[in-house]
């Protein structure tokens, strides 16, 4: 099975560093994502394509980007910064209400255990209000307590790798019904982005249209003005204009200088 998963949470919450840590490569400097970042691995004879995306709150707004595409997501909350979670829970409240995430399993990862005082994934739990969230949007949920940083090389926090087995399966275990879903919202995303492409094209030809009507006008204007004023000119010097059209715009200019040139003393 192609399974494709996305992991999402704040920023600093620990989701590269997860991400490594499922691919055996916990240690390392990480730096902040920007945008996203997408790793392939075999997992129990499935390929997995997981996207490792951005927290920072900029660039949250591509979030929306990988719903369609997702089969089950991993969410990581930093256990350890109280400050944050109200921020974070708000999050994944926006997350599972969405049309095209609801239903899907999510695995919630209580991350940074090793740091004292950490939220374990009880705690969390409760802190979350995760029983409702999963009953209320039928979403199957799990949370794990687990450390992303491990310092020793091509080793897999124990619980991280038991979420994530529990994901995987969830998924599995639902898979005709969250493959059809999956082509099926990606197949209304693409037809939803072609109509939109197709209206912003129609808007700029609409646009040039308007910006070619216009500037003929202004032409026409400059052009008729000239010829009301040679005109007007030409009556005053007694000259008389030639063809329909010097006729028109000679008659044009009596017109005007009759109407507009000062009253005449009797
Ligand atoms: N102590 C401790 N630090 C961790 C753990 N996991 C991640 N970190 C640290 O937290 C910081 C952020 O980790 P990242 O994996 O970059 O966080 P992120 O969620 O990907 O952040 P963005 O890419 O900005 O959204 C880094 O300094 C990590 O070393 C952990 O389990 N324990
Ligand atoms: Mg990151």
């Amino acid at each position: 099975r192609k399974i494709t998963l996305a992991i999402f949470g704040l920023d600093n919450a620990g989701k590269t560093l997860t991400a490594k840590g499922l691919l055996g490569q916990p240690e390392g400097l990480v730096a902040p994502t920007i945008g996203f970042s997408n790793m392939s691995f075999t997992f129990h004879d499935n390929d997995i394509t997981l996207y490792d995306l951005g927290g920072g709150k900029n660039i949250r707004e591509i979030w929306k980007n990988y719903f369609t595409d997702v089969h089950g997501l991993i969410y990581v909350v930093d256990a350890s910064d109280y400050a944050r979670l109200s921020e974070s829970k708000a999050e994944l409240l926006k997350l599972v209400n969405n049309n095209f995430i609801k239903g899907k399993p999510i695995l919630i990862l209580a991350n940074k255990q090793d740091i004292s005082g950490a939220l374990d994934k009880s705690d969390l739990c409760n802190e979350l209000n995760l029983e409702n969230i999963a009953n209320e949007f039928e979403t199957p949920c799990k949370i794990e307590s687990c450390t992303a940083q491990i310092k020793k090389a091509k080793t897999i926090d124990k619980s991280l790798y038991s979420g994530f087995e529990w994901l995987v399966n969830a998924i599995c275990s639902n898979w005709t019904d969250l493959q059809h879903r999956v082509n099926f919202d990606t197949n209304e995303k693409i037809n939803i982005e072609n109509f939109k492409k197709s209206e912003r094209l129609e808007r700029l030809k609409n646009g040039k249209k308007t910006k070619f009507v216009k500037l003929l006008f202004i032409i026409l204007q400059a052009l008729f003005r000239q010829q009301i004023s040679l005109a007007v000119t030409n009556v005053k010097d007694g000259i008389h204009t030639r063809g329909v059209y010097g006729w028109i715009v000679q008659h044009f200019a009596i017109f005007f200088s009759n109407t507009f040139s000062s009253p005449q003393s009797t």
